[in-house]
């Protein structure tokens, strides 16, 4: 499914938190949003999942206005965000038969996807504890079974790998390759860790609201003359804030 953001500038009273954004997503892989704090990640996702209203610009999901057609939208949209959102007292299960219901799937249609899901995320032997045993990791893989359990094309995380240790951190982040690859899902994978991101991974890279940057992150470590992609980000953002000043 392919996403276009256009021209999208939003603000918080005064505090102008996104300027004139415009990039494409590519359909079937791992697109990078990155950007230091403040840079208006957050206010993105909360844009493209519809918690926030647009206010300028259109979001285009397969061409389709997410502002004329708000219900395609969001049947297409699965979101994890930055803070959990599971009732560390109901079991795995539970949170995700919960969900279902939210979404209107009776008990008969959501108990095969419940199946699937709890699968693919390599969780069917947990299914029956409570989100508190379990560890960070784990969790945000309760999360992304439940954000996939509606069958969207296109799934959103929200800094999924912050508060994670380094190696649930790499866990979770080749995980959701695999489910790009096995899905053709599209993914936006916002983060500040650079690390997280493979050298033909798509990147968008804001800071303070704007778009500095967008491309392979390979194409845009070459372009800068830099030696990786931390390096390159710095030298984008600092002639971002040049052109500002
Ligand atoms: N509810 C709000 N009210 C006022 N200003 C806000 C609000 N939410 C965010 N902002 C401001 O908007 C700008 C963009 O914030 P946003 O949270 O989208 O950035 P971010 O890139 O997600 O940052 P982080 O990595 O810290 O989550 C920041 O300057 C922030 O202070």
């Amino acid at each position: 499914m392919s996403i276009q953001v256009a021209d999208v500038s939003f603000t918080y009273g005064a505090h102008r938190a996104l300027e004139q954004v415009s990039f494409t997503l590519r359909t079937g892989c791992l697109n990078a949003l990155l950007g230091p704090n403040g840079a208006g990640k957050s206010t993105l996702v909360a844009l493209l999942s519809r918690l926030y209203r647009l206010q300028q610009g259109d979001i285009l999901l397969d061409g389709q206005s997410i502002r004329r057609h708000p219900r395609h939208a969001l049947r297409q949209l699965g979101v994890v965000f930055q803070q959990s959102t599971l009732d560390l007292d109901l079991t795995v299960r539970q949170n995700l038969a919960y969900h279902a219901a939210l979404h209107g799937l009776s008990r008969r249609a959501a108990a095969p996807r419940i199946e699937a899901e709890l699968a693919r995320q390599h969780l069917l032997e947990r299914q029956h504890e409570k989100v508190r045993q379990l560890n960070g990791g784990h969790r945000r893989r309760v999360e992304i079974a439940r954000a996939l359990l509606h069958q969207p094309r296109i799934l959103l995380l929200d800094e999924a790998s912050v508060g994670l240790d380094t190696a649930s951190r790499a866990a979770l982040n080749q995980h959701v390759r695999a489910l790009c690859a096995e899905q053709q899902l599209t993914v936006i994978w916002t983060t500040h860790l650079l690390d997280e991101i493979h050298d033909t991974d798509p990147v968008v890279m804001l800071s303070r609201g704007r778009l500095v940057a967008s491309g392979e992150a390979a194409e845009l470590v070459r372009q800068q003359q830099a030696a990786d992609l931390t390096q390159a980000f710095a030298r984008l953002s600092a002639n971002a804030l040049e052109a500002t000043a």
